[in-house]
């Protein structure tokens, strides 16, 4: 294990391992760092350390510590700097070529709206709140719903709870882009949020059910859908039963609906498993396709 680690890392420059502190994911190798002959390996090893700003037993590295320990080799941390361009040689293209375009190369792209979807107590909430902290270039749209609020659940920030009269006179209006009955409660996108941040440039993320996505998909044919599911039924079953938010009744309800919803993936662009105790793995793929959908060539064309 200890092996395989240090090969890992040692794919990377020094620069990027200490910067991306989650570069070296296998931790177990960090908890037993041991002092090792090649002086090679031991600089990668005391690199691994300090990279993710562990303490070895044997090091006492403190968390940040970028200088070696006594007996190791110390290492340039510093990051790579970027050579200047000789002014004379600039002076020569320039009058050869004329002045030089500041403007980007590549197009920028268009927003994107993002679906996430999947069965009920699958962890969409979970991800989101996750995804939430971490990226504040996209805006989360929140979602109405006549159903009661659960407990630790902040109006305008968790959901709009707007009773079931309200939420019917919303659809009356044409407020909603979309909307479906869930489980007896209603539950919408309001359309003006969703109208706002794009117009802004923004990238925009909507939570919706399974059969609210194939809405949304109709209507805007180049959002990006991602599935979200669980290891297996077993663990989903598991977490809606710790969630303790429904009755026995509602929760059969709930798992029935989740094995149909299940045969649905096949009308999503992505699907990505929220392993139980993995929670930021799902996010960090959730993120990556946001972003891999974003370096498209086709949403860069006008
Ligand atoms: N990767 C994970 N590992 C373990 N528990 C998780 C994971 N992701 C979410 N959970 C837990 O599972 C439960 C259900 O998650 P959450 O409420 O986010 O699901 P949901 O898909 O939003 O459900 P619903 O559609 O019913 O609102 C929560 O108690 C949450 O803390």
């Amino acid at each position: 294990m200890a092996h395989r680690a240090l090969g890992r890392c040692a794919m990377r420059s020094a620069f990027r391992c200490v910067r991306r502190a989650r570069c070296c994911p296998d931790a177990p190798m960090l908890d037993s760092c041991e002092p090792s002959t090649s002086s090679s390996s031991r600089n990668l090893a005391w690199l691994q350390c300090a990279a993710v700003g562990k303490s070895s037993q044997s090091w006492r590295l403190t968390p940040g510590t970028t200088s070696a320990p006594k007996g190791y080799p110390s290492l340039d941390l510093k990051p790579p700097t970027q050579p200047l361009p000789d002014p004379e040689i600039m002076k020569h293209v320039e009058a050869s070529l004329g002045q030089l375009d500041a403007k980007p190369l590549a197009p920028a792209p268009r927003p994107v709206v993002v679906v996430i979807s999947g069965p009920s107590g699958v962890g969409k909430d979970a991800v989101l709140t996750r995804l939430k902290e971490q990226r504040e270039d996209l805006y989360f749209v929140v979602t109405a719903t006549s159903r009661p609020k659960r407990p630790g659940e902040v109006e305008g920030r968790d959901y709009f709870f707007v009773g079931r009269e309200r939420f019917e006179q919303w659809i009356a209006e044409g407020m909603l882009l979309e909307h479906a009955l869930v489980y007896g409660e209603y539950k919408g996108i309001p359309r003006q949020q969703v109208d706002a941040a794009l117009a802004a440039g923004t990238d925009v993320v909507l939570r919706i059910d399974v059969q609210g996505a194939a809405t949304v998909k109709r209507l805007i044919p180049d959002c990006v859908s991602i599935f979200v599911t669980a290891d297996s039924e077993d663990v989903l079953v598991r977490r809606l039963v710790a969630r303790k938010t429904e009755p026995l009744d509602k929760l059969l309800v709930r798992v029935t609906t989740a094995r149909q919803e299940n045969d649905h993936i096949p009308n999503f662009d992505y699907v990505v498993v929220n392993r139980d105790g993995e929670l930021d793995d799902c996010v960090r793929q959730v993120s990556g396709i946001i972003e891999a959908e974003k370096a498209r060539v086709s949403r860069r064309l006008q």
